[in-house]
């Protein structure tokens, strides 16, 4: 796929997610709100606004046992489990496989009221980076969204606003090694998520109405995406 006309730009946005997200909400640039904690899952955002237009960025850190990052991210990316956890998403099309591991979305989501109907243009891209510095270093697999501009696929045509986004999906697995020597089980397994996303809706609406749909359907969102994996995998073989 790295002869993909849009491969550089995958590579360049994948590359700058993972080091945004490996930034700790402490030693972050600007001012990080907590909005929302439930359990080990906490959600921060800052306040921005482009040309009136409310396009917080938000920062979710989430601890889940007995799942590796690698099935998080197969659940993440995966077309044929979409539906199954996002409860947004009213349809969702692979329009083109760019890759194994890299896919173009075009996706209608729920009109979420009162503001209209939104679609997103994306690629999707999954990536196992090894730890640059040992080999016992961390073990993390992302997952990257960005929009794209497609001149075939022009914005705001149809009955939806074209929203824009960049998502990334981050996550370190962590295996306590159980006593002598006995088989890792899913007991054994720890999984630090990093969910980050920027959002601009693309049309005005309301700055107090966005930041309400956020403040409700960010935690509701990655709650039932990690539970549905966690309920997956249980009774599956752990792939790493
Ligand atoms: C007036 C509302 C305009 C914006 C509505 C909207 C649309 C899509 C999205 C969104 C699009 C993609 C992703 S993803 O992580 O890439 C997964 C793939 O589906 C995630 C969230 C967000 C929101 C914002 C509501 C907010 C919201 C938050 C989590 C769920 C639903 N709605």
């Amino acid at each position: 796929h790295h002869g993909h006309h849009m491969w550089p730009e995958i590579e360049r946005v994948t590359m700058e997610q993972i080091h945004y997200a490996r930034l700790s909400v402490e030693d972050s640039v600007g001012v990080w709100q907590l909005f929302a904690e439930e359990g080990e899952m906490k959600m921060y955002r800052r306040e921005e606004e482009v040309n009136g237009m409310v396009i917080d960025p938000l920062k979710a850190c989430h601890v889940v046992k007995g799942v590796t990052g690698h099935e998080v991210c197969e659940y993440f990316f995966n077309p044929q489990y979409r539906l199954e956890w996002e409860a947004t998403v009213e349809t969702t099309t692979v329009l083109e496989k760019i890759a194994d591991d890299t896919l173009l979305f075009l996706q209608v989501h729920k009109r979420i009221w009162p503001a209209s109907q939104r679609d997103a243009l994306f690629w999707s891209h999954m990536r196992h980076v090894p730890d640059d510095k040992d080999q016992d270093g961390p073990d993390i697999w992302v997952v990257c969204n960005n929009s794209v501009d497609i001149p075939d696929l022009p914005a705001n045509t149809g009955k939806c606003v074209r929203l824009y986004l960049t998502v990334c999906l981050m996550c370190q697995t962590f295996v306590d090694p159980p006593k002598d020597g006995a088989k890792v089980t899913r007991n054994d397994l720890t999984c630090k998520i990093t969910y980050c996303s920027v959002v601009n809706p693309g049309g005005w609406a309301p700055p107090a109405v966005l930041r309400a749909v956020y403040k409700r359907e960010y935690p509701k969102f990655l709650k039932r995406f990690t539970n549905y994996v966690i309920d997956q995998c249980q009774d599956k073989p752990i792939l790493f």
